[in-house]
Formats: C-alpha cells, sequence, structure tokens
C-alpha cells in the first residue's frame, strides 16, 4: 500500500496546447493518503478518467510527477506499479471457471496453493459467488462476470492502490448497494488504498471517506460527505452533491447581511467587502416556509418524494428549492426563512470563510 502524490501534474491530449482550456487536466498537487478510501466524482467529461489513467499508468501525464510513496513512477508502465484495477465493463477470461480468474493474479505472482484457495474463498463469499466457483465464466450473466472483475481486483492483499472506475455500472440495482457495502468492509478490514471513479454521488457518498469532487480538469473540494453537504467549497460543489442542488441566488453582502432582490437576510458570520459575482448557496433542506416574517415567494410545483416534499418555488424572479415535511401545510402566502449559520457565501464561484463573532 501507498500514498500517491500527483506533484504539478497536468494533462492536454494535445502535443502542444495553446492555452488552459486545452488541457483535460489542469495543474494540480493532491496526496492520497495511504489507505484512503477515496471517490473521485464528477460530470461526464470533467477529467476522471484521465486523472485514474495517469495513476496507473496508462497515460503519461504532459506534466508533473506521480509518486507512489518516496517513488516517482511517471515513467513506470502499468505493470511495474502494483496496482489492481476495476474497469466499468468486466474483464474476465471466458474459457476459465471463476475460481481460476480470482485465482489468477495470485498465481501470477507465484503464492502457494493453500494461500490461493483461502484468499479465493474468502472472495467469492464476499461477491457471493461460493456456488459457481467451479463453472467456467462464458455464459455467465454481464453482472456475474463484472462480479468477478471486481473479486480480482481485490484479491491481492499486497497492491499499492485498487482503483475502481465506475464499476457497477453494468451491476443490477438492488445489487449495487450490497456490493458497495462489500467493498468498504474490505476497506475496513485490508485497508488498502482506494480510488473510485464515479458520476453518482450516492454511490461516492456511500464508498468513500473522502470524496475528490472535479469540475472542468479540477479538483474543487476533498473533503467528507458531510463537509461537501455543509460547506461546499464551489458552487458545483453545492449544485451537484444533493438532491435537488443547493440554491444560489445573487446578492451584495455587507458585513453579516446579505440583500437580496427579495430582502435582506442575516448571515451567520461577518465577511469582507467582496468582489465578483457575490451569491448566497442555501441547502433546501434549510429553508423553512413560513406564514409569518420571512421573503416572499410563489410556489410552482410541489413534488412528493416519499419522506419528504421538493417545493419548487420563486423569489423575486429566481427559483429555490425548498424540502418540506410530507405532512406540512403549504402556507396561503408563503414565505421562507433561512438557517442563517447554515448559509454558505460565494464570490465568482468560490466559497467565502467568514468570521464568527
Ligand atoms: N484519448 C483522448 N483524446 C482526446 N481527448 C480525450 C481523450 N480522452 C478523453 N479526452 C477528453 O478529455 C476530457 C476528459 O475526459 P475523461 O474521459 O477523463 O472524463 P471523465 O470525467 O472520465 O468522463 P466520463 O465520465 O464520461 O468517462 C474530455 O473533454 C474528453 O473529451
Amino acid at each position: 500500500m501507498a500514498r500517491i502524490t500527483l506533484s504539478r501534474l497536468a494533462h492536454s491530449y494535445l502535443p502542444n496546447p495553446a492555452d488552459e482550456a486545452q488541457f483535460a487536466l489542469k495543474e494540480m498537487t493532491h496526496v492520497w493518503r495511504d489507505g484512503g478510501a477515496y471517490a473521485l466524482l464528477g460530470a461526464s467529461g470533467c477529467g476522471k478518467t484521465t486523472l485514474l489513467n495517469i495513476i496507473s499508468g496508462l497515460l503519461r501525464p504532459s506534466q508533473g510527477r506521480v509518486l507512489f510513496g518516496e517513488t516517482d513512477v511517471t515513467d513506470l508502465p502499468t505493470e511495474a506499479r502494483d496496482i489492481a484495477q476495476v474497469f466499468q465493463f468486466p474483464v474476465v477470461y471466458d474459457t476459465m471457471t471463476v475460481r481460476e480468474n480470482l485465482a489468477f493474479p495470485l498465481r501470477n505472482r507465484g503464492k502457494a496453493p493453500g494461500y490461493i484457495a483461502a484468499r479465493v474463498a474468502e472472495i467469492a463469499a464476499m461477491i457471493g459467488m461460493e456456488a459457481v466457483l467451479d463453472r467456467k465464466a462464458r455464459g455467465l450473466t454481464a453482472d456475474a462476470k463484472q462480479k468477478i472483475s471486481l473479486g480480482r481486483g481485490m484479491v491481492r492483499e499486497d497492491v499499492n492502490a485498487i482503483l475502481f472506475d465506475e464499476p457497477l455500472t453494468v451491476i443490477d440495482p438492488h445489487m449495487k448497494w450490497e456490493l458497495r457495502t462489500q467493498l468498504k468492509a474490505l476497506h475496513r478490514q485490508f485497508g488498502h488504498t482506494m480510488i473510485y471513479v464515479t458520476h453518482d454521488q450516492t454511490e461516492a457518498l456511500t464508498f468513500a471517506d473522502q470524496v475528490v469532487v472535479m469540475h472542468d480538469g479540477r479538483v474543487v473540494q476533498t473533503g467528507t460527505p458531510e463537509e461537501l453537504f455543509e460547506a461546499p467549497a464551489h458552487t458545483f460543489v453545492g449544485y451537484f452533491i444533493g438532491s435537488p442542488g443547493m440554491n444560489l441566488l445573487d446578492a451584495r453582502v455587507e458585513g453579516r447581511r446579505a440583500h437580496l432582490r427579495g430582502g435582506t437576510v442575516e448571515l451567520g458570520a461577518a465577511y469582507p467587502a467582496l468582489e465578483g459575482r457575490v451569491r448566497i448557496g442555501i441547502r433546501p433542506e434549510y429553508v423553512a416556509l413560513t406564514e409569518g416574517p420571512g421573503l416572499p415567494v410563489s410556489i410552482r410545483r410541489v413534488e412528493d418524494v416519499g419522506r419528504h416534499r421538493i417545493v419548487r418555488a420563486e423569489l423575486s424572479g429566481a427559483p429555490i428549492d425548498i424540502v418540506a415535511e410530507e405532512g406540512e401545510r403549504l402556507p396561503a402566502e408563503p414565505r421562507v426563512v433561512f438557517a442563517p449559520e447554515k448559509i454558505n457565501v460565494y464570490a465568482d464561484d468560490w466559497r467565502v470563510e467568514g468570521e464568527a463573532a
């Protein structure tokens, strides 16, 4: 296992990039802690696969270094990096049995038969395939084959890291949750450094201790699921994490107050004079509907999503989402109030830290 350091890394698929826009990965320095369970989360095309391929050695970065522990591996091929990889689609040997597939990475490294048998049994139990160990992989469903790929990715104990690239895409929805839980248990048990690429926030938040959010070729925030929810460092994180995402409202901020088009709200902290486009961010969960004092809104639509309702409304022409309790009565002349300590302030999309009183 190893700590992975990306030092001043950047990548462009063009031989002579003219400007920053032509870099799929903008310059970044990032450390993945030894033994950490990370999710790499972002929308399609933001650079997740590019970053993962640079870590695994499938791609050489146009700039910067990759270190495993203290060793510079930038110029080492994948085989020399001692990593396991699980891809979006199954990579299995059809003519081998499930058992042989799982044992393959261990046999390849000359492990003792007793050790291989024990380890294969353990992994087979984890992926729920004990009953089919002696069946040929050919003829199994895509779902089952991907479980073998996952098992094979995890069978070695002595890897520097395990990299997963959207590994649950072909897995049946009800099985996804189970496999994610098992992956997490395996991480607790063996402490491998794991990097799990996904564009699905539920997958990221349930798997990882630390979620690395990428947007437009940059890491915009690394944090626990709670940090990403409570204090998104960038408006993209606010919008991408949460369902629905964070409300963003244009504002003029003066000290502990934000002046919006619909009125003024108190903030939980004091802010210096801000430049650029200033907005406040408030999660729909922290907006309350009231009949008492507050900012007037007009309700456009109410969506029942089971445990609660999502109220889609407008505040002086700007859309605002509100999470309301299931039995909550909607006021005839609705107004909203925000929990001041839950308001984040953004200048040109980046969060500004306020000064608590
Ligand atoms: N081989 C390539 N040649 C040229 N451009 C590429 C290549 N691979 C990716 N890109 C571009 O680099 C950017 C980042 O792509 P990448 O596949 O890393 O994103 P991603 O976040 O993994 O997306 P997805 O979730 O769709 O796989 C995109 O603009 C993509 O079009």
